[in-house]
């Protein structure tokens, strides 16, 4: 850290100025770096980031299997999705910070001796940067002037990589995120300024908020270590579901007796494959909005059901869901049976998601209660628990509502044909 002896601080004549923490002799530089207010305006703790809880204070290139007591209660806490996106994001910190440090070996300038440091600079940077690829809204209509301005602003902008375009931007680093701002962003190439417009107004003495992005809570909480209280982006994330479907179907079809003798264990593979080579794999949501399987969902349960369902081999089942995509006439009163093994398995996964979260917001609870009880230190960051308490809430009321869809005169029990 850059050393001064000043510090910002309100004077009642001046407001805000920058005060004496030390002595200062006559002849002393006031700072020993240009970037030392800006960087004491940074927070100076990321806690409530899970990356900053489970880096702990010794880099390690694998945290799946490390980490200190409470690194390993903030993975167990956090829905499947949030823990591989922080492992992801886990990774790409010790890469920078082993590329950092052969950049700085080769440079003859030694290593990096904090990893802390490291991880606090890092965070700052994640957290309060700004990209210079990002470009919205530039002025596309006016003058020719106000024309040209915006096509050479676009030109600018695309002659740069937006993942290696970060800056940050002291002052505008300040401004908060709300989901209702309405924002426009634009690099000018003029006055090489970057320049937020917001398109909404506030009244004096009003917050006045950027929006970071069309982000839910698990994404704020993994960048960001906040959650917003009513979040408008809310879906259930079922890719791990129907993974764990799969690995269960090949359990089944691997013990079943008699034998199936259409389906193999390995269909399930050439199943998932087919759904592979169709970019059809993975982000299977059902969101708030219409509480129904997303398309792709929808489309990948339609094969994976299909060939068990209906006794047929991976080929006849991809046979019949292509035809089924190109929107073709139905293959007979097979279509309604398995429209229904579909509601079938999202009302098992719903009930299933609703225990869990409900065991998960009872644990959060309990351990957040004992470290209070026990005035033990606080092994886990309150705050941290508390977002990590309403993404499970979201899940549980996302889940329930769905169930009620299914089914709208029953408090269900059991689902399941
Ligand atoms: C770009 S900074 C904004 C300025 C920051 N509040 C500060 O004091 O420096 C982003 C950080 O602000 C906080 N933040 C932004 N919007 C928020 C919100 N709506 N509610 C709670 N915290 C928010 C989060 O800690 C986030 O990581």
């Amino acid at each position: 850290m850059p050393k001064t002896k000043i510090t910002l601080a309100y004077f009642p004549d001046t407001f805000r100025g920058m005060m004496a923490t030390k002595d200062i002799e006559a002849g002393e530089p006031l700072s020993e770096s240009r970037w030392c207010s800006y960087i004491r305006s940074i927070p100076r703790d990321f806690g409530t980031i899970p990356l900053c809880v489970l880096a702990g204070n010794a880099p390690c290139s694998d945290i799946a299997t490390a980490g200190s007591e409470s690194s390993r209660w903030v993975m167990a806490h956090m829905p499947h999705s949030m823990r591989l996106r922080v492992i992801e994001q886990h990774e790409r910190l010790y890469k920078d910070w082993s590329a950092t440090n052969t950049f700085l070996e080769t440079a003859g300038m030694g290593r990096l001796d904090r990893w802390s440091h490291y991880v606090w600079a890092w965070l700052a940077v994640n957290t309060r940067c700004i990209h210079l690829g990002q470009h919205t809204g530039a002025a596309k209509t006016g003058t020719a002037g106000a024309k040209r301005h915006a096509a050479l602003a676009d030109e600018l902008v695309e002659s740069i990589d937006s993942t290696d375009s970060m800056a940050l931007a002291p002052v505008l680093d300040l401004l908060n995120h709300s989901a209702a701002a309405d924002i426009a962003t634009r690099f000018d190439p003029v006055s090489r300024q970057f320049i937020i417009q917001t398109n909404c107004a506030f009244g004096k003495g009003q917050e006045a908020f950027i929006r970071y992005g069309p982000h839910d809570n698990r994404f704020m909480i993994i960048e960001y270590g906040f959650v917003l209280a009513r979040n408008p982006y809310q879906v259930l994330e079922l890719d791990h579901a129907v993974s764990l479907w799969t690995e269960a179907a090949k359990a089944r079809l691997r013990t079943a007796r008699p034998r199936s003798l259409m389906m193999h264990p390995d269909d399930v593979d050439v199943l998932v494959s087919t759904l592979k080579q169709h970019r059809m794999w993975g982000n299977f949501t059902i969101s708030l909005d219409d509480l129904e399987p997303s398309y792709r969902l929808h489309a990948a349960l339609r094969l994976l059901l299909l060939a068990e369902q209906q006794s047929m081999t991976s080929k006849q089942a991809v046979r019949q869901w292509e035809r089924w995509r190109r929107g073709e006439p139905s293959a007979g009163p097979g279509d309604t049976d398995i429209e229904a093994a579909i509601q079938s398995w999202v009302c098992e996964i719903c009930q299933n998601m609703a225990a869990l979260s409900g065991q998960m917001m009872d644990d959060i609870r309990e351990s957040t209660d004992q470290s209070r009880s026990h005035d033990a230190g606080d092994p886990i960051n309150r705050f941290l628990a508390h977002c990590l308490s309403v993404v499970w809430r979201e899940i549980s009321d996302i889940s329930e509502r769905c169930l009620a869809r299914i089914m709208p005169d029953q408090r269900v029990m059991s689902c399941g044909p």
